[in-house]
């Protein structure tokens, strides 16, 4: 148990944040790229964020900005809908992973740990050292897949009403990932 804690947390060490050039739009903003080989399976990072539940969510995003409710991720868990609020700047990585729906290198699985949902971001194959870190977002039209290219072309509150995202594979662990 110790062991798999320790790999955990090194792993996270060893991704870098960088400004985001090699996504197909150069305004992805920044992105995650690892420094270390990962291989399939292997935890990648967690989104880690405030654990709020779908009314306190439903609150949240009336008064946020688009720009910080892009953070907020919901999903299923239990029956009911959860939030991740990741808005606050933490200096945490797992909030700045971009999406890839086409090619993704990793899939949010959804984590019981101590009782609680962890959103934990793990390898699909092997990924080399320098690559960019992606998932698949889930259904929605994204915007940017589209390609309009920015933030600012996206039409006001297109993030509300965004439906949960069914996370398909539920792990329990035992110990927290932190
Ligand atoms: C959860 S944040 C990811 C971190 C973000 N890149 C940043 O710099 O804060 C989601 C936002 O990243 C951008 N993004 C994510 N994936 C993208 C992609 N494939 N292409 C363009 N922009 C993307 C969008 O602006 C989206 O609103």
């Amino acid at each position: 148990e110790k062991k798999k804690k320790a790999q955990l947390l090194s792993c996270i060490q060893w991704i870098v944040c960088y400004p985001c050039v090699s996504n197909k739009v150069v305004s992805a903003g920044r992105g995650i790229f690892t420094l270390a080989v990962f291989n399939q399976g292997d935890f990648v990072v967690e989104y880690r964020g405030e654990l709020i539940d779908a009314a306190e969510a439903e609150h949240r995003r009336k008064l946020y900005h688009n720009a910080c409710s892009i953070f907020m991720f919901d999903f299923i868990w239990k029956r009911k809908t959860w939030c991740i609020d990741g808005a606050l700047e933490d200096g945490s990585f797992g909030r700045l992973v971009n999406d890839e729906h086409k090619a993704p290198n990793c899939r949010m699985k959804l984590i019981e740990a101590e009782g609680k949902p962890h959103l934990c971001v793990f390898a699909l194959k092997e990924i080399t050292a320098g690559t960019e870190i992606t998932y698949d977002y889930g259904g929605k039209e994204w915007p940017w897949r589209k390609e309009v290219g920015h933030l600012d072309f996206f039409p006001m509150n297109w993030c509300q009403g965004l439906k949960p995202i069914h996370l398909d594979i539920l792990i329990t662990m035992k110990s927290s990932l932190s």
